[in-house]
Formats: structure tokens, sequence, C-alpha cells
């Protein structure tokens, strides 16, 4: 009997029912997974077994380091490597960036603003094969996790390094870290860091290094610098007197007095000398609060100084500027004192503050363990106008500089303004000795005029109480911020006035030609407008004589005055007015008030040196007096501002029947102070008499 042939739905001629086949499918693919998952298993232990023997050969026949990017070596290392030549034949994979910028000194940014962004080259990913001293190495750099850092979260690969060579001795390799950094730090010590507030705050980044500015570059009168650079290398090397005393090892200088006369160059030229690194400290800065200012103040990198600049502009009555405009949140001003006080810096913290108004500042920030040394910069004195002249034309006689000294008046101009004379002239030395008169032009004297002076010469004078007395404000640079607004207030009520004053404030040309002293030929002008006979202008000429009189008192005089003996009048009583503030017969309101500010500081020393001396020995603590002068706390300023605890220790004063004597003399001292104080006030008060206005017109209405 013939088979029965079945025929599949498919065709096929299979025998299989669908279900079998399907079956039959299914175990055919298990055994491909398992043989495939079998064989994956086996590669996978014969991979890891070849590693495991080839790490173990590595292991055996080289030795390596590993450099994580987070660290500074990395770049010490890759920059000692590209330095030295030895990855050039292999560096055909660049990475570029952008050379870090930060913070330049201010003369400088405006040039660097214009300039190309600099570029600089560092070895990419791979490997890179070099000879070091006659070892061959291979060097890999792969990059490795990738980290979420700062506030923004921002992702940032981070890079290895890993450096290899033939055999188990580490020391070649070892041998090439010490090598970079030798060279890194030998780099550093002739070059000034110059740290600043990395911009998620909280911690300093290095962010340029600089050569450092040459101490004698910056001239100044004798003994300043000096001083100074002593002072603070005694500071550096008393760590342990201070450990020893228990009295935070910390110093504070403050850099004082006008725009332009050195404060900031001279910090530079200080820690050239001194090896010392900048940390330029911006409370204005983003990112800062009292914390923040606190952990920085106290984290400063080692043998640093903090640079503060321009204290008197961050805060105002206590009060942050920046805060307050942009209503964020800003360090406050006891933040600030707190942060100055902290005393978890160990290693010896220099903070240096610069202001140009050490008047506006508020004590609490001028006492001793805040600002220790105060230091004024002035104008340019003779002997420094003489000084930047040899520094700028060296083969030139003295004689030369002397001739331009002569022709200037002294603490009159900044330095800067000398400097920026010199350049212009730079290789034409007689004219900067001819030109030395254009210094003095009109535009410059203004701003550093007493604004009684300022006022005289707008015919103006009136006003100059209101604005002195009721509104502090004594030179023209304190107008700055004065609108017009503000001259109602100050008893201004004529508009013309107002206009007058505002004019001046905006540098309005007509305002300055009016302004200057009038020539001969000046004032002829002006006279021809309001006279037409020519002998009356000549006799006017006559009584005028040379650069008298402003054209705004010219010009008043004619505008209110039509008749020709009154204006006669007038013009003679203000010329010699104008001659007897000048010959300093009237003196100077502003002059008056500094001599009396001196006075006042004077007087303010109620405790010379050797009367702290006479107490110690009045209470037989003689022995204390070198211990006083050691500890650097003999300036009657400093003894009294501390407290009794303090001196104790600084005076090294042990037994309890010592300490009892100095503390009842201390009551008794400073009881007598306050009074002596109070009394002083009282005899001040009754010193004042009448404002300036009055008596110079007293005193004209004697003379005619
Ligand atoms: N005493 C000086 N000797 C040499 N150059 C000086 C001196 N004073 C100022 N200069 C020059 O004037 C310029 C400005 O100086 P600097 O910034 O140091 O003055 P400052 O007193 O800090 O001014 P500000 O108060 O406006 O900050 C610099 O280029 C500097 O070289």
């Amino acid at each position: 009997m013939e088979n029965p042939s079945f025929t599949t739905i498919d065709g096929s001629g299979s025998t299989l029912s669908p279900q079998e086949k399907q079956d039959e499918q299914f175990m055919q693919m298990t055994y491909t997974l398992i043989y495939m998952s079998f064989s994956g298993f086996v590669m996978s232990i014969i991979y890891m077994a070849f590693n495991y023997v080839y790490e173990q050969i590595r292991r055996k026949l080289t030795c390596s380091i590993t450099i994580s990017s987070n660290d500074d070596i990395y770049k010490i290392i890759l920059d000692y490597l590209s330095s030295k030549g030895l990855l050039s034949s292999s560096m055909t994979q660049l990475k570029c960036q952008l050379k870090k910028k930060g913070w330049t000194w201010w003369w400088n940014r405006s040039k660097e603003e214009n300039q190309k962004p600099e570029v600089e080259y560092l070895p990419g990913p791979g490997n890179h094969f070099f000879t070091y001293n006659g070892k061959k190495m291979w060097a890999v750099q792969s990059e490795g996790e990738t980290l979420m850092t700062g506030w923004e979260k921002k992702p940032t690969k981070q890079e290895l390094l890993y450096i290899m060579c033939y055999g188990t001795d580490t020391a070649p390799l070892r041998q090439l870290v010490e090598d970079a950094i030798n060279v890194s730090q030998e780099k550093d010590t002739s070059l000034v860091n110059i740290y600043q507030v990395h911009r998620w705050g909280g911690s300093w980044e290095k962010c340029q290094q600089k050569r450092p500015r040459a101490l004698n570059s910056v001239v100044l009168d004798s003994g300043i610098a000096d001083n100074i650079i002593q002072d603070i290398n005694k500071f550096l090397g008393s760590g342990e007197w201070y450990q020893s005393k228990g009295v935070p090892y910390r110093r504070g200088y403050l850099l004082y007095g006008p725009p332009g006369t050195g404060k900031t160059s001279f910090v530079q030229a200080v820690a050239g000398a001194c090896n010392l690194n900048i940390c330029y400290l911006n409370l204005s800065g983003g990112n800062m609060d009292d914390d923040g200012l606190n952990t920085l103040l106290n984290n400063s990198p080692l043998r640093s100084i903090i640079l503060l600049e321009d204290i008197d502009a961050i805060f105002v009555d206590r009060t942050s500027v920046q805060g307050k405009m942009m209503e964020r949140q800003q360090v406050t001003f006891s933040g600030l004192l707190n942060a100055l006080d902290g005393v978890r810096s160990q290693e010896g913290r220099i903070l240096m503050m610069t202001t140009n108004h050490r008047e506006k500042l508020d004590p609490a920030l001028l006492r001793p363990g805040r600002a220790d040394v105060h230091v004024e910069l002035n104008y340019a004195s003779e002997k420094q106008m003489k000084g930047l002249f040899q520094k700028f034309f060296p083969d030139e006689a003295e004689e030369k500089a002397q001739e331009f000294a002569n022709q200037l008046p002294e603490y009159k101009l900044n330095m800067a303004k000398l400097q920026g004379h010199f350049l212009k002239y730079k290789s034409d030395i007689q004219g900067a000795i001819e030109n030395a008169k254009s210094l003095l032009d009109v535009d410059y004297q203004i701003k550093d005029m007493s604004i009684s002076e300022w006022l005289r010469r707008l015919n103006m004078l009136q006003y100059a109480p209101k604005f002195r007395k009721e509104s502090g404000i004594k030179r023209v640079s304190d107008l700055k911020y004065i609108g017009e607004g503000d001259l109602t207030a100050y008893g201004m009520t004529a508009m013309i006035d107002r206009k007058r004053i505002m004019g001046m404030i905006s540098g309005d040309e007509d305002c300055k030609i009016l302004f200057a002293l009038q020539t001969q030929s000046q004032a002829r002008t002006v006279l021809h407008a309001f006279l037409t006979s020519e002998a009356d202008i000549e006799e006017l000429l006559t009584i005028i004589g040379d650069e008298q009189i402003t054209g705004w008192q010219l010009r008043d005089i004619l505008d209110e005055n039509k008749n020709f003996e009154v204006i006669k009048k007038k013009l003679r009583n203000k010329i010699i007015q104008n001659q007897l503030v000048k010959q300093g017969k009237i003196k100077d309101e502003d002059e008056k008030d500094d001599k009396k500010e001196e006075e006042e500081k004077k007087k303010k020393k109620d405790f010379p040196q050797e009367n702290i001396e006479a107490m110690l020995k009045s209470i037989s603590l003689t022995e204390c007096i070198a211990k006083m002068k050691e500890a650097e706390i003999a300036d009657p300023d400093v003894f009294f501002e501390l407290d009794d605890a303090t001196l104790i220790t600084c005076l090294g004063i042990e037994t309890e029947g010592k300490k009892f004597r100095f503390k009842e003399k201390m009551k008794e001292v400073k009881e007598k102070h306050e009074k002596l104080k109070a009394k002083k006030e009282q005899d001040d008060i009754s010193e004042i008499v009448g404002d300036a206005f009055e008596k110079i017109q007293k005193k004209l209405s004697v003379i005619y």
C-alpha cells in the first residue's frame, strides 16, 4: 500500500505539522542563543585573562604615574613637557583654548580690551612618545568621567594623563615631576601671582602672573617705601611671636591720598619686593556675601597681599553702594569688620586697603588690628618730580631735572599726570622742560581746587559756607554727584546761578573760558562787549593788570553796573580781594580748615609715648617697656585701643598683683583722658566764629 502523501499548507513537502515546525524553530533559536552566550563568556574570560596577563607584564616591565586634570600638577607637567619640546614630534592632535585672562591693572584694561584674544595650545588626547633623561617614556592622555561643576552644574570633562616608562624604577618619572615643579616654581618666584575671587565665590583662583613692578619705579618721598618693606618683612618673620602671644597674626595697611599718586602701583611693587602674591578683592562683585568674604579672608593663598581698592567707594554710611543700587545680596559693613577680625588665618594675613578719602572712612575700619599702618601718598613733592624726570631721562644731568621741577608748584600735581607728560615728550627732553607749565592747565587745576576758590572764580563766593559746612563739600572733586536739584537746597534760588554751576560741572567750554583768570587781551574782549569808549577800556585794563580777575567776576561787574565810576570801584575791590586771598593775607577757608584738622589730629594724641613709659614706670612695670616696643604697640593710638587683657599678654605681665596694678592705672588714665577730651571739645566749640565770607568782607571794608 502506498504511503499516503501529505501536502503541507505552505507546500514545502515537510511531514511536520505547523506546531511541530514552530517548536523546532524555537529549539534552534535557543541553541543558537546558548551557543552565543557561551562563546561570549569564553571570549570575555580570554579577554580578561589577556588583560590580566598584560597588566601583570606591564607592571613587571613598566611603571607609570597617573595625573588628573583636577590637580594643578596636570597643567604644570603638560606645560613642562610642551616647553621642553618633548611632545612636539607627536603633537598632531592639539587642544586649543583661550588663554585664561583675569583681573588686570586698570591702566592695562582699555589696552587689553582692544587686543586680539590670546590662545594657548595644549597636547590633545592620544599617545605621546618621548625620551626624557635618556629614558623612553610614553604619555597617554585620555578623557575621564564628566563631573557637574559649579552652581550652574556645568558638565566638565575630567582628563587623565598617564606617563609610563620601561622598568620597575619610578625614579625617572618622579624626576620628571620634580623638574616640572621646580621650573614652575622658578617661574612663580620671579613673577607676582594675581588671584581673583572665583566667579562662584568662596575661593581664590590664580588669574595671572605678572612681572613684578620694580620698587624704584614708584617714586615716593624718602623713607616711605623702605619703612613699609621693613614693616612687612618684620611681620612675615614674627609668626611665632604672634602665636606665642595669642595675638591674631595679621597686619593691615591703609594707603590713602589723591588719585594717581601711586597707591595701586606701590602695592604691586611691594608685592614684588617682598615676594608676595596679590589677591584682588572686589566686594561689589557678583556672588559675595558676608560668609563668602569671611571664607576668602581666612583662606587666602600663602604669602599674599589682599588688596581692597577704593574702600571709601564701597560703603557709604555703612551701606553697600552697589547693593543699594542693584538690590542684591552684598557684603555688609559689619560683615567686612568681622571678616577683617577673623582669627582663623594661621599663616599671617596682609591686607592693603586704598582710598582717596580717608576722612570718609568709618573709624571702625581704621582702628589698629584692621588698619595698623596708615601711609599717605600725596601729590608730587619737588623730590618726586625730579625723581620721575630722572627715571624717564636717566642720562640727563640733575640740573635739567631741577630746571623742570622749578617751574611747578609742590603738592599740586599727581604723579600720573607727570608720567603722562614725560610719555608725551619721551624723545624731546627740551620739550618736556619747556612745556612743564602746561601741566597746570585750567582743567587740571579745576579738579583739585578748593570749593571756596572755585566759587570765588565763578563770582559766587557767598555760597561757600553752604557748600562747605552744610554739605561737607570741600573740593571740586566732591561735586561730581551734584544735580541741579541739590543746588536749590544749598540756597541757590536764582536759576541763572544754578546754570552757571551746572555749566562748569558739565565742562561747558564757554563757562571754562570765563572761569579762567583773564589775560589783558581776553579782558579787553569782554570789556568791548560792554563799553564803547576806548579810553574807559584802557583805564579798566590798567586796573586789571595781568591775570588778576576771572571772566565771570568781570562780566558780573559790567552786567550789574552801568555807571563807569561804580564799575571802576567795584573792579578795584574785586581785584584787591583776589590778591589778598592769593597772598594768603586773607587765608583761604579750606587751607585754614585743613590746618585745623591737622591741629586736631595732633591734639588727639593725648598720650605721647613717654607718658605710657612714665605710666609703666610709676607702677613699677619698667621691664614691660621693652616688651611694649617689641610688640610694636608703643604708639599711643595703638596702645589705648587695645583692651586690658591683650595689653597684659603683650606686655608679659604675669603676677596677679602686677595685673591688678596695671588695670587700676589704666582705668585712672582713661578717665583722665575722657575728661580732657570733653574739655577740648567744649573749647573747640567756643572757637568757631562766623564764616569766611563775612570775614573777607569785613577786612575789605576796613581797607577801603
Ligand atoms: N609715585 C609714583 N611713581 C611713579 N609712577 C607713578 C606714581 N604714582 C602714580 N604713578 C603712575 O600713575 C599711574 C596711576 O597710578 P596708580 O593707579 O598707582 O595711582 P592710585 O593712587 O592707585 O590711583 P587711584 O587712587 O585713582 O586708584 C600709573 O601708571 C603709575 O605708573
